[in-house]
This record gives C-alpha cells, sequence and structure tokens, in this order.
C-alpha cells in the first residue's frame, strides 16, 4: 500500500517506521533481520532501505602496487525490499538516487520494484562521493531530485525513457522526497531551498521525509513555510537518536544540522558512550513526545541498522 494511504487509513494516529542500510557486501543478511524483529511490534507500515553509493577501494596486485577500482559496498536495496516485504509482511521503500545510476539503470530499478509489488519509492540526488567535496551528476544520470522524480511520475503515464507504451499495467509509485528543516547544505538559504521542494512536489511527489533536527521548533516552522509555498503534502519528521560523543562534531559536519547547546551540554557531561546513548534516548522521547501530540503523520526513525534506542523510544512514545 501507498505510504500516503497509510497515513489515510490511519485517521489522524501517528505512525512509527523506520530506515535500515543494507549490510556490508559478503556479511549475513541475519543480523539485519535480529535488529528488524525488536521494532516489528510497534507496527510500521513500512521500512525504508537505502541505497549507498559506488565507492573507490584499492586492491594489492602481485607486484605490490595498488590498484583503483570502484565498487559498491552496500548493494541489495531493492533484493532487501523483496526479503523484508515477504519476510514481515511490510511495505518496504527502495531508495533511488540521481548519483551513481543513469537514467536507464534506474528505469530497470523500478521496473523491478514494479514486478515486486513495491508501490513507494524515495527518490533522492544522493550524496558526493567520499573524494568529492560536491556533488558531481552521473554521466546519464540526473542532475537534481526533482528530474528523477518526473521520471518516475511519467511511467504512470506509460512513458517509459525511449518509448511510450501503450498497457494498463504501469507502475503508479507513490514518492518520497527528502526536505530540509535547516536548509541542504549547498542552498544558499532556506526559501531557495523550499523553492526546489516545490519544484519535486510539483513534478509528482506525493510526500516528504525530513532530515534530521533536534530542535522540534526547526521542523514546525519548516512546515508552516512549506505550507504557505503552496506544498501540500505530508511532511514526516526523520528522527536520529544521538548514540555517541563524536556524533557531537559529526552530525553538524555531515548534515549541516545545529545542536540544541542544552542537548551539548547533557553530552559532554557523559563519562562513556552507554551515558551518551541514553541521554540521546532521553532527547529523540521528549522530542518524538511533542511531535506525536502535534500530530504528526509518522515518526521516523533512522535507525541506521541499530534498534536497541529506537526500541526505547518507541516503547515510550506510542
Ligand atoms: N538517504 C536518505 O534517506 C536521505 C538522503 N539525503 C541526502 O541528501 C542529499 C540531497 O538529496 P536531495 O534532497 O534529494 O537533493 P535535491 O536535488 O532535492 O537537492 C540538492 C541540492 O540542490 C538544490 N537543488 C535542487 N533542485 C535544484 C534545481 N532544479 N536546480 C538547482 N538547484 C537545485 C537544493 O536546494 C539542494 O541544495 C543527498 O545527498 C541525499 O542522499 C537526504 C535526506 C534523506
Ligand atoms: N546527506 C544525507 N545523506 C544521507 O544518506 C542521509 C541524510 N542526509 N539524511 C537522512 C538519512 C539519515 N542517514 C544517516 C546516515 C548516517 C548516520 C550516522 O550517524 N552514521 C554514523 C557515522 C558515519 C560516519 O562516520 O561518517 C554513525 O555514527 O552512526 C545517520 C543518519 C542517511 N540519510
Amino acid at each position: 500500500m501507498k505510504v500516503t494511504e497509510h497515513i489515510e487509513r490511519a485517521k489522524g494516529k501517528t505512525l512509527f517506521s523506520f530506515e535500515i542500510v543494507p549490510p556490508q557486501k559478503g556479511k549475513n543478511i541475519q543480523e539485519l533481520y535480529d535488529n528488524i524483529d525488536p521494532l516489528m511490534e510497534f507496527n510500521p507500515p513500512f521500512i525504508d532501505v537505502t541505497t549507498s553509493r559506488e565507492e573507490h577501494i584499492y586492491i594489492k596486485r602481485e607486484d605490490g602496487l595498488l590498484e583503483r577500482k570502484i565498487t559498491r559496498m552496500r548493494p541489495g536495496t531493492v533484493g532487501i525490499c523483496a526479503a523484508i516485504k515477504q519476510k514481515y509482511d511490510v511495505d518496504t521503500i527502495p531508495h533511488v538516487l540521481c548519483g551513481g545510476f543513469t537514467k536507464e539503470e534506474t528505469e530497470y530499478v523500478l521496473v523491478d520494484c514494479h514486478y515486486l509489488g513495491i508501490e513507494n519509492v524515495m527518490a533522492l540526488r544522493g550524496d558526493a562521493m567520499k573524494h568529492q567535496r560536491y556533488f558531481e551528476p552521473t554521466k546519464g544520470g540526473h542532475c537534481y531530485a526533482n528530474d528523477l522524480v518526473g521520471q518516475i511520475r511519467d511511467l504512470s503515464k506509460g512513458k517509459y525513457l525511449n518509448e511510450v507504451i501503450d498497457s494498463e499495467n504501469h507502475p503508479d509509485f507513490c514518492i518520497g522526497v527528502a526536505g530540509y528543516p535547516e536548509k541542504h547544505l549547498e542552498s544558499p538559504s532556506l526559501e531557495t531551498d523550499l523553492k526546489k521542494l516545490k519544484a519535486k512536489v510539483d513534478a509528482g511527489a506525493d510526500y516528504v521525509v525530513t532530515q534530521m533536527f533536534f530542535n522540534n521548533q526547526a521542523y514546525f516552522e519548516f512546515v508552516e513555510k512549506a505550507k504557505e509555498m503552496g506544498i501540500n503534502v505530508p511532511i514526516i519528521p526523520g528522527i536520529k537518536p544521538i548514540a555517541v560523543k563524536k556524533h557531537l562534531q559529526l552530525l553538524p559536519h555531515v548534515f549541516s544540522i545545529d545542536l540544541p547547546q542544552a542537548l551539548i551540554d547533557s553530552v559532554e557531561a557523559c563519562k562513556n558512550n552507554k551515558e551518551v546513548r541514553q541521554v540521546g534516548i532521553e532527547w529523540a522521547i521528549e522530542q518524538t513526545k511533542e511531535l506525536k501530540a502535534a500530530g504528526v503523520p509518522v515518526l521516523h526513525f533512522y535507525s541506521m541498522g541499530k534498534s536497541s534506542n529506537i526500541k526505547q523510544i518507541a516503547k515510550a512514545v506510542f
């Protein structure tokens, strides 16, 4: 079922969802299941599965020199979506990226999803590769998420890349896109960024999932501004509990977000990461209780494959 239908059927009750990353190539999928199992009691209507970009690796050759290869370390997004859908009977949402994929490759992924009964996709531009300072579009791929949304939406009209196919059986995906309460790191202003978000919705996006934030005010104001701009789709808050001390530097650096002083002070006062994890849990509980009371459609957790803190938060809030 589509995310928008899940939200409609919930009739104002806040839903619980989360996001996982595929295991590293060669690793067992069981560890992933072990982290999903404890969260199923909170009845997630859908689970997101991220897509990781390709990266450079260095292989030692027989002559001792290093050879640079390019590879995807965490492949299998669509396969994992199919496996989880089958095992737990939940909807799964693969992340589809501009970066690292040609438009043809994207078309094939979407056709696979359709055959598997996957009805939702999250359309993202994707991050820069590790060695790049800024995102560089892939040759033959899209530059911005709004173009990718356009390609996905076109399929529902039978418009494939090279042909228009007359049939009753077109993939009609419900499309999610990313929104940034504290603006995207490359955007010159929040207003400019909101215009780009509007372009994604105009291109056919059905809902928005936000970047992580730690101050609910940023989310509430973002939702207000988005509405003023004519963005009338559900805006789902994305939540990431702080888990280790190094997140204090890492999260603002990687995601260009602010941390409230009270949270920083509490984390800095911790003697070890076990205490930090507890502080992160308590902060997320307060945050999500307020969001739920405000009637947000879904609380979407960036679990990144670790479930114990998410479980504690969900237990306190749902
Ligand atoms: N895996 C996930 O769940 C999430 C990933 N992300 C990541 O965030 C990054 C950005 O992705 P998206 O938000 O999908 O990208 P996007 O294409 O919507 O925006 C990327 C940047 O380009 C600007 N922009 C957008 N459309 C434009 C246009 N037509 N012309 C000029 N500028 C434009 C935006 O303001 C923004 O600064 C990616 O790295 C993505 O992977 C973000 C949220 C969730
Ligand atoms: N720009 C961007 N890229 C993404 O892939 C992304 C977002 N934003 N925002 C929404 C979700 C949340 N994502 C993530 C990804 C990693 C961590 C994280 O904290 N990872 C490691 C550190 C990684 C590192 O060392 O670089 C951790 O300590 O848990 C959190 C949320 C992925 N998604």
